[in-house]
């Protein structure tokens, strides 16, 4: 027998995976970063927490995407949790729309590293890249927290069976 991935081995195919996967609700981050190669960013919701230890998180990022080679030149970048009034910011930055139209629809502030942090997210993580670990299609990165920013005045958004929905605060936001 050919030597065939686990999965393909296990009978496992894509469109299961994929189909099972939707029922991981997640919360919906815009991933910006600036630097040599340019500006660019993308929506992700393949990102968690590591470590605290140093503070840590991850991000997955599909190597096919038109961002990917600047994301592995510039080597630092900005995860921007969206709150609920970010859906249509999120499909803007979901593929097949010019970087300038994707930036364009909101306000952005630069921030230690020089990625963009989205004015209204519900936390911004400013991170470096510090390891990066190829998996299939996607590429890993391991961050480096080395600053933050973080609202408490709106509410979440997750994504869940492929369609957006808003996380309500127990207390109104302020
Ligand atoms: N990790 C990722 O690369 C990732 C995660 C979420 C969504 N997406 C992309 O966003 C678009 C909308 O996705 P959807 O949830 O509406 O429907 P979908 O059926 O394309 O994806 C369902 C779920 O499968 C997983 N998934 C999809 N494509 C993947 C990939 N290439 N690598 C790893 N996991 C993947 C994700 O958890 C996704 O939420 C699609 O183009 C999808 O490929 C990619
Ligand atoms: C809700 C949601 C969630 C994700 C995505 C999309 C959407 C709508 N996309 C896809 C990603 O945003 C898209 O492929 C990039 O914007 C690249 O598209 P272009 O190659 O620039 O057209 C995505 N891509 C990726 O590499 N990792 C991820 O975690 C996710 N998550």
């Amino acid at each position: 027998m050919k030597d065939l991935p686990l999965a393909e081995l296990a009978g496992v195919e894509k469109q299961a995976f994929r189909d099972a996967m939707a029922h991981l609700g997640s919360a919906v981050n815009i991933i910006t970063t600036d630097g040599v190669a340019g500006r660019a960013g993308f929506t992700a919701s393949a990102v968690c927490s590591v470590t605290d230890s140093p503070p840590t998180l991850l991000v997955c990022l599909n190597r096919s995407a038109s961002v990917y080679p600047v994301f592995q030149q510039n080597q630092v970048l900005c995860v921007n949790t969206l709150s609920d009034c970010h859906e249509s910011l999120s499909n803007l930055f979901g593929g097949k729309t010019p970087m300038e139209t994707r930036f364009a629809a909101a306000e952005w502030v630069a921030m230690a590293t020089g990625s963009p942090a989205l004015q209204g997210a519900l936390t911004s993580f400013d991170c470096r890249i510090s390891q990066v670990t190829r998996i299939g299609t996607h590429d890993v990165l391991f961050c480096e927290v080395i600053d933050i920013l973080r609202s408490d005045d709106s509410h979440g958004l997750v994504y869940f069976d492929r369609r957006y929905h808003p996380l309500i605060r127990q207390q109104a936001p302020v």
